[in-house]
């Protein structure tokens, strides 16, 4: 492994610490001890002819997501391998995803949050006293509730609640089950489709059953008044650059790539909160304090979002440590530069706000945790990509605010009414996201006030 500085030193990682790293804390341990190494420099990872180079100084980012990002596209082997599962619309690159990105952009800016704001709200509600009802009984597996809560907030915001809550997890459970069947494919894209790999006949599967439940729906809600504001009616009503509505396999896609890109990466995210939060019971009773004060003892509404700012800030501070977005590739298109690093057209770029959050200069003690990096003239003072879990550019998330207001809320409700108690003492495991490498058990007691 080589590490190439910005002005085009390059110095080697000495194998042994690579080694070490790997035996002592498996491979999201070496990308932390690269990170760290690195130190915002760029770093060629691995001997050989493939050899993407990992790129997390915010300089960098900066041209790479934003200034000359029409010179890094989607289209390493990883997205060719996803395409098969989420196509090219909101996934892809191009037209097909211009006339997605719109449609997705539109349907979650802050107006549309407002306009289903009490959609989400509500749902938040529910989702939360079904958990009590099953984790006041004893330890539930708190990946499996995260994602089974996930899935009751979108549904009526995805789907205008058209599927049911089973087969709203089913579906969950088979684009899971379909994006990890894709992995041997990532893993040797230089494998043609007619040799058949590990996996194949579970995607094939998997594809299946999830065109079974979402086709129907996307013609019947066709033949419909699609002037609602869940998402596969704005998609219905998109149009791309010749006028010409989206096809249903395009919407069908399109929806199991919002599943891929909002699902699991949000059950997570709340599934690290809660661990968070047992490790810091001094952050924990603030955020209580917080909820009690502004949802005073009723259910969560919209409107609390805003005033919630510190667990908002919790959450930001999550998401800078368990970033689950810890690797977003691209591909340069023509020969470029980073400093005086060379990118020969045809290079892979690992860009990973996972490293980037762990920069010293930008992060002081960059694995303590501590909401308060994110008080207003903090974040003021900071480079802005210092700070992507979300992405930047053109590809950046859609689903952000969406996001932050379900897991506000869902904080707020637990923590105004549960003790919370977390069982089990995970670290984050390298996947598709950063799951956690134990069962985490989640156990609630209502409050006594
Ligand atoms: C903790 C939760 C989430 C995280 C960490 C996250 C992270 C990200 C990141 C890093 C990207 C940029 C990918 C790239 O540059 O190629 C992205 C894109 C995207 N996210 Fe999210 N996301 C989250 C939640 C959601 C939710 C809830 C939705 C849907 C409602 C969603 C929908 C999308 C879509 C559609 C894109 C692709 C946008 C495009 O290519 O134009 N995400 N997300």
């Amino acid at each position: 492994m080589l590490v190439s500085s910005p002005e085009g030193r390059v110095r080697a990682v000495p194998l042994h610490r690579v080694v070490a790293q790997v035996v002592a804390n498996g491979p999201l341990g070496l990308m932390e001890e690269t990170g760290r190494q690195g130190q915002g420099d760029v770093v060629r990872l691995g001997p050989g002819a493939f050899r993407p180079l990992l790129v997390t100084h915010p300089e960098h980012l900066r041209h790479v997501l934003r200034d000359a990002a029409e010179n890094y596209v989607r289209g390493t082997a990883m997205w060719n391998a996803l395409g098969r599962l989420t196509g090219q619309g909101i996934a892809g690159e191009g037209p097909g995803w211009l006339a997605s990105r719109d449609a997705l952009r539109k349907a979650m800016s802050a107006t549309y949050l407002q306009r289903v704001g009490a959609t989400v709200a509500d749902a938040v509600e529910e989702a939360v006293e079904a958990l009590a009802g099953r984790a006041e009984r004893g330890p539930v597996d708190a990946v499996a509730e995260m994602t089974r809560l996930v899935h009751r907030v979108i549904n009526p915001v995805f789907f205008a609640s058209r599927i049911d809550a089973a087969q709203c997890d089913r579906l969950g459970e088979e684009v899971a089950g379909a994006l990890g069947s894709l992995l041997w494919r990532m893993a040797m894209p230089f494998v043609p489709y007619w040799v058949p790999l590990p996996g194949d006949r579970a995607f094939a599967r998997a594809t299946s059953v999830i065109k079974g439940i979402l086709l129907p729906v996307i013609e019947r809600a066709r033949r419909a008044e699609n002037d609602g504001p869940d998402l596969m009616s704005a998609l219905l009503r998109a149009r791309d650059a010749q006028g010409r509505p989206l096809g249903d396999e395009h919407v069908r896609q399109d929806i199991v790539a919002l599943f891929v890109a909002g699902s699991e990466s949000s059950a997570l995210t709340l599934t690290w909160t809660w661990v968070v939060l047992s490790r810091h019971p001094e952050i924990a009773a603030r955020v209580r304090r917080e909820a009690d004060e502004v949802l005073a003892g009723g259910p969560p509404r919209f409107e609390h979002a805003r005033r919630l700012v510190y667990t908002q800030r919790v959450l930001a501070e999550v998401m800078r440590l368990y970033s689950m977005a810890w690797a977003v590739p691209r591909v340069a298109r023509r020969d470029d530069r980073l400093g005086r690093v060379p990118v020969p057209a045809g290079t892979t770029l690992v860009v990973s706000p996972y490293l980037t959050h762990r920069l010293a200069d930008f992060w002081p003690d960059p694995l303590r945790f501590d909401p308060d990096r994110f008080e207003r003239s903090a974040v003021r003072a900071r480079h802005p990509l210092a700070y992507l879990p979300f992405g930047d550019g053109a590809h950046q998330c859609v689903g952000q605010g969406f996001f932050t207001l379900e897991a506000t809320l869902v904080l707020a409700a637990v923590l105004s009414r549960y003790e919370v108690r977390v069982l089990g003492d995970p670290r984050p495991r390298l996947a598709v996201a950063l799951p956690p490498d134990r069962p985490v058990g989640l156990a609630l007691t209502r409050r006594t006030r």
